[in-house]
This record gives structure tokens, C-alpha cells and sequence, in this order.
């Protein structure tokens, strides 16, 4: 008796719960439901019209863009000039000029062939301590200089001919795509960047003897008995390690590294890093949510940046780093994955704004018909450097037209005047 009374009552109770149950299933379907018929989607994508709109300006570019701009030579020779030396005076006079200096419009001294011998002191000087660089998601090494200056050594993981396919942020790190980012940005005179040049460095004699206790735990022997590096970052694999070439060496691309306090943000035009699209690729408007949230001088600077991102195509500027209210081009490794790829979403920013600066402007006009890429082969050829494969020089070229109909969309759309803005204005 007590154990049917037992189980009529283990009945109800669970009669009771199922019930609770339904309830409650039913009280949060019905009001997803009401929501999903009574709001109407405002999932639509705008971007492939504005597509359109560039390549019709595309096809219809004036010539003077296709042909070399005259007053960029005397430029160029300057620029060149400021390249042309490798003998150094005193590294130490080097450092103490790399960590002092700071203008109002450049990160470092350029005049005099400064440039030139910050860059030799970079790949030449005897490196006294190496460890895993402690930031960031890919491998990297943290050099320290004699001198005290400290490097971030990021490691050739690709061939220059390799292509790097699928979506734009995939694959290791290119450490060619940061030395040529550096030359461009010289180029454009984009001056606040950090000072990089591909280098070689011998395993056993400049990494392992001066290597500290936490490098050497990640150091690990491959099948064919080459001491190699897995590193120690988010995406560090052992599998996925460094060797030495036939000749002992890894070459990489040495990035004077700046010790200074950055205000970090997030770029309003992120990627998801999902299917999930992000406000600037479903709302053609956007531009008017990030003008309310940022100077016009921090903005003009973002557009700059998406520009330099869309010649190398970098799609991985998640965050940037600013100091002294100008952005620094930090992390430029993603660039120059597949030359056969012109992603132009990059440059949302400049098609959704529709503003440049005027300096901006006047440097993309100067460098027309062949000279932006010309010079950079120039400089790189200066340390005996060749940077990219034709194909990828061609690719820069063929993005810097469609960076002068981007800016032609935009004047045809809203004017010159409008287009070309000064932040003081
Ligand atoms: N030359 C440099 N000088 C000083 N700090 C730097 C330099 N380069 C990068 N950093 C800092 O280290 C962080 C990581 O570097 P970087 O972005 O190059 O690495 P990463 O492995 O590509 O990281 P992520 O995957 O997050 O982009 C940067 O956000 C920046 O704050
Ligand atoms: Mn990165």
C-alpha cells in the first residue's frame, strides 16, 4: 500500500515538473517567436552596390594615374638618399637616437641618411639576449642588442612565392610583409612605424648561447636532428616549428621594437573571426556611428591606415595602437598572402566615410604609374632585399588604382571639397 501511495506521488511530482516545464518552454518560444515575425530583417548587405559604383570609376580612371607623376622624382631621390648608407657611426649614438627621438610628424630621424643606419644597426648589432617575445597570438622572439635596443624578431614561415589561401587573416605571420610594409609606409610618407629589415640569425651561434631558460624549454629536435623553435604564443604548436636552414640560420624580419606606453583600441571596422557579419558589413551608415565616437584627426588617420592595409591587403588590423595621438602601424605580418586577391572591404572605412586627408591624397596622386612599387623595390635592393615576387608588386599596383576610383566614387558622390578634409576643418 505505501509503496503504490510512494509511487503515485513520485508520479505527480514529476507530472508537476514536466508541467513547470512546458510553461516555461512555451512562455520564451512565443516571445522569440512574436519577435522574429513582428521585426523585419535589416540583414541586407549594401556593400556589393558600392562595389559596383568603384569599379565603374575604375574603368573610367584618367590616365594621369596610370602614368608617372613628374614631381615625385625629386622625392624619390631624397628618399633614396636617406636609405643609401650601412656604415654606422657608434651603435650606441644609434640606440640613443631611436629612443629619444620623437617629431611632430615622424617617429624617426629620416634626414641625413638616419635611416639607412638605424636599419644596419638593426640587422648587424651583436645580439646579447634572446627570449620568446611575451606578446601577441604568433611566434616571435624578443631580441636584446648590445646597446640595450630591444627587436622583435617574427620568423619566415613561407616562401615568397608561397600563396596563402582561404579567408584574409589565414596562415602564420609573413615576415616579408612587415619589411615591405615598412618601405611603403616610407614611401607614402607614413612616418610612425617601427624600423624593420630581414636579418639572419645563426641557431647555435647568436640564438642558443645567449638564450634564456624559458626559450630553450621550447626548443625542440626535428626528425632529421636540427635543434628547432615551437615558441611559446597563443597559437605555438610543437608541430609547428622553426628550423634553421642548410646553413644553420633563421631569417625573419627584425622590427625595432618601441618601448613606449600605447593607448590601445579596437577598430570599429574589425573582423568577426566567424560567420557573424559586424556592423560596418550590413549598415552602409556606419561611418556616421564611429564620426560620433572619434576625433576627425584619429578617423582621417584610421583611413590612412585601411589604405596602407589595402595595397599589402591586410585584413587583420583588429586593434590599433596610438601614442601621441597618431596611430602606430604595429603589426603588419598579414599582408601579402595572395597576390591574386584584391579584398576590398578593406577599405570600408575610405568608401563608407568618404573622407581622405588632403596630404593623404597629394602623396597617393605623386605616386602614380608604376613609382610606388619602384621605389620599394629601390630601398629593398639598397640592403641586397628583394622583398615580394613580381606577382605581389604587380598586385600593389593594381589596388592603387582602385584606391584612386575609391576616392573618385567618393568626389563623384559628394564632391572635392567634401572628400578631401583637413581635421582642422
Ligand atoms: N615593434 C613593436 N614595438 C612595441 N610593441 C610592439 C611592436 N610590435 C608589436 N607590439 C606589441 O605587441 C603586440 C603583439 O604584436 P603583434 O600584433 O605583432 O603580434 P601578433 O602575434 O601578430 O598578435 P595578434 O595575433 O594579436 O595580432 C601588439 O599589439 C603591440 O602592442
Ligand atoms: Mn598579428
Amino acid at each position: 500500500m505505501s509503496m503504490n501511495y510512494a509511487f503515485g506521488f513520485s508520479l505527480f511530482l514529476l507530472v508537476l515538473v514536466a508541467l513547470n516545464i512546458f510553461f516555461f518552454y512555451t512562455l520564451n518560444t512565443v516571445g522569440l517567436k512574436s519577435h522574429t515575425f513582428n521585426v523585419p530583417s535589416i540583414n541586407i548587405d549594401l556593400t556589393p552596390s558600392v562595389f559596383k559604383e568603384i569599379y565603374d570609376y575604375l574603368n573610367y580612371l584618367p590616365n594621369q594615374y596610370k602614368s608617372i607623376n613628374s614631381k615625385f622624382a625629386l622625392k624619390q631621390k631624397n628618399l633614396i638618399s636617406s636609405f643609401n648608407t650601412t656604415k654606422n657611426d657608434k651603435t650606441e649614438s644609434i640606440w640613443s637616437e631611436t629612443q629619444n627621438w620623437i617629431s611632430e610628424d615622424s617617429l624617426f630621424p629620416h634626414e641625413n641618411g638616419a635611416a639607412g643606419k638605424i636599419l644596419h644597426a638593426i640587422q648587424t648589432t651583436q645580439i646579447a639576449l634572446v627570449d620568446n617575445a611575451p606578446k601577441g597570438t604568433q611566434l616571435k622572439l624578443l631580441l636584446l642588442l648590445e646597446g640595450k635596443q630591444k627587436i622583435f624578431f617574427k620568423p619566415k614561415r613561407y616562401n615568397l612565392n608561397h600563396v596563402v589561401n582561404g579567408n584574409i587573416y589565414a596562415g602564420f605571420d609573413r615576415h616579408n610583409s612587415e619589411v615591405f610594409a615598412y618601405y611603403l609606409a616610407m614611401v607614402l610618407n607614413f612616418k610612425w612605424i617601427a624600423p624593420s629589415i630581414i636579418r639572419r640569425i645563426h641557431l647555435h651561434k647568436d640564438i642558443v648561447p645567449f638564450a634564456t631558460m624559458g626559450l630553450k624549454k621550447t626548443m625542440i629536435k626535428n626528425d632529421s636532428g636540427s635543434l628547432c623553435i615551437y615558441g611559446k604564443c597563443f597559437y605555438c604548436r610543437k608541430n609547428e616549428t622553426v628550423c634553421p636552414d642548410q646553413n644553420g640560420e633563421i631569417e625573419g624580419a627584425a622590427i625595432l621594437y618601441l618601448d613606449k606606453q600605447f593607448k590601445i583600441h579596437k577598430s570599429p571596422w574589425r573582423r568577426s573571426y566567424s560567420n557573424r557579419k559586424m556592423e560596418w558589413e550590413i549598415d552602409n551608415a556606419f561611418c556616421k556611428k564611429v564620426k560620433g565616437s572619434m576625433s576627425t584627426k584619429l578617423l582621417l588617420n584610421l583611413i590612412d591606415v585601411a589604405i596602407f592595409d589595402f595595397l599589402i591587403q591586410n585584413g587583420d588590423r583588429h586593434r590599433f595602437e596610438v601614442y601621441k595621438d597618431q596611430i602606430i602601424l604595429l603589426d603588419n605580418g598579414k599582408g601579402l598572402g595572395n597576390p591574386a586577391v584584391d579584398e576590398l572591404d578593406i577599405l570600408a572605412p575610405l568608401y563608407q566615410c568618404c573622407m581622405i586627408s588632403p596630404s593623404t591624397w597629394q602623396k597617393l596622386e605623386m605616386v602614380s604609374g608604376g613609382s610606388l612599387t619602384n621605389t620599394i623595390k629601390q630601398l629593398a635592393a639598397l640592403q641586397g632585399q628583394k622583398l615580394a615576387t613580381e606577382e605581389h608588386f604587380k598586385a600593389v599596383e593594381r589596388r592603387l588604382l582602385k584606391v584612386y576610383a575609391t576616392v573618385q566614387y567618393c568626389i563623384g558622390k559628394y564632391s572635392r571639397a567634401k572628400v578631401l578634409k583637413n581635421w582642422l576643418a
